[in-house]
């Protein structure tokens, strides 16, 4: 939130205490309505009763959103405007509100709120809405604010994977050994100098795909998918992770085999973590470097290995963004000859 407001609501340095308060309420009814489960997607009768209540919810969750973000606003607009004395640092909102004095049909306080929404990954946690849920929020929402979450949850079934298969995390060692080595940490150029470990990244994200079921989507026409009628306005949802298991599709599907990645050209619809066609997320790019390049730095500074002789459990717990069921415990310590570059951090 700093570079959004200027304002922080975590660890040292909060100044308002309600307001962190207020915040911080706010993200812990997200996280809780994220896992709960809406009986009226599947049984369309229940969506008008509002079964168990859940659009209510989330309207007000909605509405204590909209008034949080409608104070920031307010707040930067009269410090823009000098009546709150030192305007401070520039913010995301400041830009927003100087977009707003020249294009003011563009950028309504509604779009700013929008804007505020999706950044800073403040509702991270909404990625995990279930699918009708989500449909109660502005579209960008569940969007972008995948982010954070995703980034952290691909590194950690990446880790677990690999400490379930120490021979792959050998040779994802050794290719950071031989192209970066030990002086420096891993750059953003380095990754395509790294094409098993991106490997590894394709295999974790079509074993468990951060967004399974992708986002959903309406049917604008009355349509056939795979053989059955689809009328016009149905809520229509991809079970990537379904595809991605596939036996028709993949060799061995359920194990983990980076390898496999390494002949293929072309891997049309089978493997879609990022969606695919004219509204797939255009921040595949951004999201696999970042993910790519995490993982890489994880595995050129420490040396990891499993707890026990026990595998590292691999079972998917609830919520739509793909969470571990259980925490991932490891063993790691400090690669000795990264010694130094650890010390400059
Ligand atoms: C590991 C991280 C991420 C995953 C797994 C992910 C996944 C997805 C998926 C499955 C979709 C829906 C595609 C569809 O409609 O079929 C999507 C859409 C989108 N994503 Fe991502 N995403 C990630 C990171 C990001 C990042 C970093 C950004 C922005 C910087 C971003 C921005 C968007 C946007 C704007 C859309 C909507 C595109 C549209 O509807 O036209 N995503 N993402």
């Amino acid at each position: 939130m700093r570079i959004v407001a200027d304002k922080r609501f975590y660890g040292a340095g909060v100044e308002d205490f309600e307001e962190a308060r207020k915040f911080k309420d706010v993200m812990r009814e997200v996280f809780e309505i994220s896992v709960a489960s809406n009986a009226g997607d599947f049984i369309p009768l229940l969506r008008w009763i509002d079964f168990h209540g859940l659009e209510k919810k989330l309207q007000k969750l909605q509405a204590k959103f909209d008034s949080f973000s409608e104070v920031l606003i307010e707040e930067r607009r009269s410090i823009r405007q000098g009546s709150l004395g030192e305007s401070g640092a520039k913010t995301y909102i400041d830009a927003l509100l100087s977009l707003q004095e020249s294009e003011p049909e563009h950028y309504t306080d509604n779009i700013i709120k929008g804007n505020i929404l999706i950044s800073d990954g403040l509702f991270c946690g909404l990625s995990t809405i279930p699918p009708s849920n989500l449909a109660q929020w502005p579209p960008l929402i569940h969007i972008a604010t995948r982010r954070n979450r995703h980034f952290i949850s691909d590194d950690r079934w990446a880790m677990s994977l690999l400490l379930n298969h120490p021979e792959a995390l050998k040779r994802a060692s050794a290719e950071i050994d031989e192209h970066i080595g030990h002086e420096r940490l891993v750059e953003e150029a380095d990754l395509p100098k790294l094409p098993y470990i991106q490997c590894i990244v394709h295999e974790t994200l079509r074993l468990f795909p951060a967004a399974p079921l992708l986002v959903p989507h309406e049917s604008s026409e009355d349509c056939t998918i795979g053989g059955f009628h689809v009328s016009r306005g149905t809520m229509v949802l991809v079970n990537a992770w379904a595809i991605h298991r596939d036996p028709q599709l993949w060799d061995e599907p359920l194990s983990f085999k980076p390898e496999r990645f390494e002949k293929m050209e072309n891997m049309g619809y089978r493997f879609i973590p990022f969606g695919t066609g004219r509204r797939q997320c255009p921040g595949s790019g951004l999201a696999n470097r970042v993910v790519t390049s995490t993982l890489v730095s994880l595995i050129q500074c420490f040396e990891w290995e499993r707890v026990g002789e026990e595998m590292v459990e691999l079972l998917e717990g609830k919520g739509l963004s793909m969470p571990k069921n259980k925490p991932l415990e490891a063993m790691c310590k400090a690669r000795q000859r990264m010694s130094d570059v650890l010390k400059e951090l």
